[in-house]
């Protein structure tokens, strides 16, 4: 077994949690938040699916094989949040604008946080989750998780998590139950970084995908283009470069793009064997939010002025107007703007922090 994190945090003492969507990562989530000691119920679309659930006691159709806890209790959507300390949103992000929507009607109580689990962009306007959570219920109420974890290895191994949030108490929280649970979780105040990683990550991993059969290369190079434009997003909306070298960004880019179950992977692949995109959803069965989002974000990125050549022709791509090798062409084509010349302050503070450094190393240990 692989070293686990210490279990010297003193438990959640009977707070509830309730995650909303039974796919395979809200099923995850769960399962740990059970094992992490919130009383914790999965919430499914339809009661059917929630009396299978609760005969089977394991979700077959998303994450087979994986046992609930007998505290976990399973219940559909109906039931309402009355009882609710901590809601987890396990929806894609198409889906969001409509489960938000229904959050105030279906009992939310007035201080209860929501956590955004989606690695993706809400339609219509290509917002990020919590940025329309953050409207809805102010920062100090919301929350996102990031980071390498796919839901089956996270149950059985482990997974990097972050639990992001403006209110740093409320990422604590968060990423102490995940920890109870055994799995690493990281807390960071940077929610819109780190779901633009998420972001970025996804429309990556796609890219690669769909290019990975004409070189690999050129597979990096659309991965590493798409990640700096969708930074140069994230940066003009405060995002901290921590996020994205870190554990969101980079560690869940790869994560992604080495899995073999990875669906923003195999999604592109398809792309990158003719498959049009409108048939991809279906041979893929589970959500596939780098198809959704892309054409969301390169909107996005345009009203933003920032310049996204690589994003856009992934656009181009995914909604046919571009061909394959018009695509690879463009990728390999490209080159990024040059860096900007850093300011006399910031040439100033790279000196100070330079000098810090040399003056440790004469230091002895
Ligand atoms: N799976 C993973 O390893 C990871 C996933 N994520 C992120 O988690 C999010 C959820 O993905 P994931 O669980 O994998 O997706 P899945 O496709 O496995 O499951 C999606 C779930 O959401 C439900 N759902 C979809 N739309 C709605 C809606 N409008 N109202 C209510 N329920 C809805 C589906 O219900 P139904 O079955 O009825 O269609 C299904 O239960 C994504 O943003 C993904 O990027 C993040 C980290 C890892
Ligand atoms: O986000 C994930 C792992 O961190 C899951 O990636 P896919 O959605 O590509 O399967």
């Amino acid at each position: 077994m692989p070293p686990r994190p210490q279990l010297t945090i003193p438990s959640p003492g009977g707070r509830r949690a309730v995650v909303l969507g039974a796919g395979s990562f809200g099923t995850a989530v769960a399962v740990l938040l059970a094992r992490g000691g919130f009383r914790t119920t999965l919430q499914t679309r339809s009661t059917e699916q929630a009396e299978r659930l609760e005969t089977e006691r394991e979700n077959a159709a998303y994450l087979p094989e994986v046992q609930f806890p007998r505290e976990l209790r399973v219940e559909p959507m109906s039931a309402g949040l009355s009882r609710a300390d901590y809601v987890f949103l396990g929806v894609p992000s198409r889906g969001l604008s409509q489960v938000i929507g229904n959050l105030q009607a279906t009992g939310l109580p007035a201080r209860t946080p929501v956590i955004s689990m989606a690695k993706g962009l809400v339609p219509p306007d290509g917002l990020a989750p919590t940025t329309l959570l953050n409207q809805a219920f102010g920062v100090d109420r919301v929350a996102c998780l990031g980071g390498p974890a796919h839901a089956r290895e996270m149950v059985t191994e482990g997974a990097g998590l972050v639990a992001a949030s403006s209110n740093v108490k409320l990422a604590a929280a968060i990423a102490n139950v995940f920890m109870r649970a055994g799995v690493v979780c990281e807390q960071s105040n940077d929610p819109v970084g780190v779901e633009l990683s998420g972001v970025a990550k996804n429309a990556a991993s796609l890219a690669a995908g769909a290019t990975a059969g004409q070189g690999l290369n050129a597979a990096g190079a659309a991965a590493g283009h798409i990640f700096a434009e969708v930074w140069r997003y994230a940066e003009r909306q405060g995002g901290k470069p921590e996020s994205m070298i870190g554990l969101a960004g980079t560690g869940d880019l790869v994560g992604t793009a080495l899995a073999p179950q990875s669906r923003n992977r195999r999604a592109g692949e398809l792309l990158g064997q003719g498959v049009p995109a409108s048939e991809i959803p279906a041979r893929i069965g589970q959500a596939v939010e780098a198809l959704d989002m892309v054409p969301l974000l390169a909107t996005a990125l345009r009203r933003a002025h920032v310049e996204a050549p690589v994003t856009t022709a992934l656009h181009g791509l995914i909604s046919g107007e571009l061909p394959l090798d018009e695509w690879v062409a463009r990728v390999r084509a490209t080159v990024p703007p040059p860096a900007v010349r850093d300011s006399a302050f910031r040439r100033a503070v790279a000196r100070m922090r330079r000098h810090q450094v040399t003056e440790s190393l004469k230091r002895p240990d």
